[in-house]
């Protein structure tokens, strides 16, 4: 439930830990096509892969908090199913990633269990684009409610495609073309938790990671989400920092996809999650991910030509032929492994044609 008076009802997070600066977006504005709030989305997708997206100020946005303020009741009833029900819906990675994951399916950095579970719940079975998966009765009582945000929460993902399609100067519907919620992809909303960590046993909960599809619309009201600024060092634990949640807004993060579309100009950034800093360490943690993955038979390759900014393959470039079904596999079995070599990716200057800059508005970036 991330409104304000959901997040009354939490301990506070601490004021003397490290928090990353996100540039707090508005959806009304947004929506209403606002040149300004444009360009820093564009900005923040480039340089961070991350930005907040607030919700509050129209009524559709207010619609989607409420939706998802719902969808934390799910994740609260569906987690505290008991063990034994859960597991007869278990995840089979590489090839199954819907249903649940059990604490400590996944290693850490250190090759240490983790310290979260999940349900995925699977678009296409919501949606009926395709086969309905088993769930316990509980998703399935809910299927209306859940198909319905997994709606909105599109609604919002096309949106932000829009933006960055005419920012990088890509044919309008460019990037929601490589994402219908029509077509059979990978799109789940994950409802995760993470138990409250004993004292003097505290550790990664959730590996550091970049996000396997395009992009991830998340809500959450505790801490312990933390991203690894640019040129940091991932292993030095004092390298990361917390992302604060905030009432109303969503974390909106740029996944792996994007970067390969755009040839690096769009970045996917480390992020992790660990133990709730400060007073909130001792409660649990519930946080819901829609996690958008482009359609199965999408290619991963650059999205250049035409009048883009993309750069075309330079010589000694090379772009990936795997499709992105190949590519969520791929990662996933080294993941599983503790073997994924995540890092950041993307966030390169931006290099425009003289012609094409004075047409865009865009200066030539200087390197
Ligand atoms: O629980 C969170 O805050 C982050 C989850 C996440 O990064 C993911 O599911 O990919
Ligand atoms: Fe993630």
């Amino acid at each position: 439930m991330p409104t304000d008076q959901y997040f009354s009802k939490l301990p506070a997070f601490p004021s003397d830990v490290p928090i990353a600066k996100l540039n707090r977006l508005s959806y009304a504005k947004l929506l209403t096509g606002d040149e300004v709030e444009s360009e820093a989305l564009f900005e923040a997708s480039r340089t961070l892969g991350f930005f907040l997206l607030d919700f509050s100020t129209c009524v559709e946005g207010q619609n989607f908090l409420q939706r998802a303020e719902r969808m934390f009741e799910i994740n609260e009833d569906v987690n505290n199913l008991e063990q034994d029900e859960l597991m007869k819906y278990a995840y089979r990675p590489p090839h199954h990633l819907f249903g649940y994951k059990h604490l400590g399916n996944l290693k850490i950095e250190d090759g240490r269990p983790d310290r979260v579970e999940f349900y995925n719940v699977g678009q296409d079975d919501m949606t009926g684009v395709s086969a309905t998966l088993p769930n316990p009765p509980l998703i399935e009582e809910n299927r209306s409610d859940i198909k319905a945000y997994m709606q909105q929460a599109h609604v919002v993902t096309d949106l932000i495609c829009d933006i960055l399609d005419s920012q990088l100067r890509l044919p309008k519907g460019t990037l929601s073309s490589l994402q219908p919620q029509g077509r059979p992809s990978g799109t789940s909303l994950r409802m995760l938790r993470y138990p409250p960590q004993p004292e003097g046993d505290r550790r990664t909960s959730l590996l550091g990671h970049t996000d396997l599809g395009s992009l991830t619309i998340l809500f959450n009201t505790i801490g312990g989400l933390q991203i690894l600024p640019a040129g940091a060092d991932a292993k030095d634990d004092d390298s990361w920092v917390y992302v604060q949640p905030q009432p109303n807004c969503a974390i909106v993060n740029l996944g792996d996809a994007m970067v390969e579309w755009s040839a690096g100009i769009l970045r996917s950034n480390l992020h992790r999650v660990t133990f709730a800093p400060g007073d909130q360490s001792k409660s649990i943690r519930y946080s819901l991910a829609y996690l958008v993955r482009p359609f199965g038979d999408a290619p991963m390759k650059r999205l250049a030509g035409g009048d883009s900014i993309i750069p075309p393959l330079e010589e000694g470039e090379e772009d990936t032929t795997m499709t992105a079904r190949e590519w969520e596999s791929h990662r996933a079995v080294a993941i599983k492994a503790g073997k994924d070599n995540a890092r950041s990716r993307g966030g390169r200057d931006i290099k425009v044609p003289a012609k094409k800059a004075a047409a865009t508005g865009l200066l030539q970036a200087v390197n």
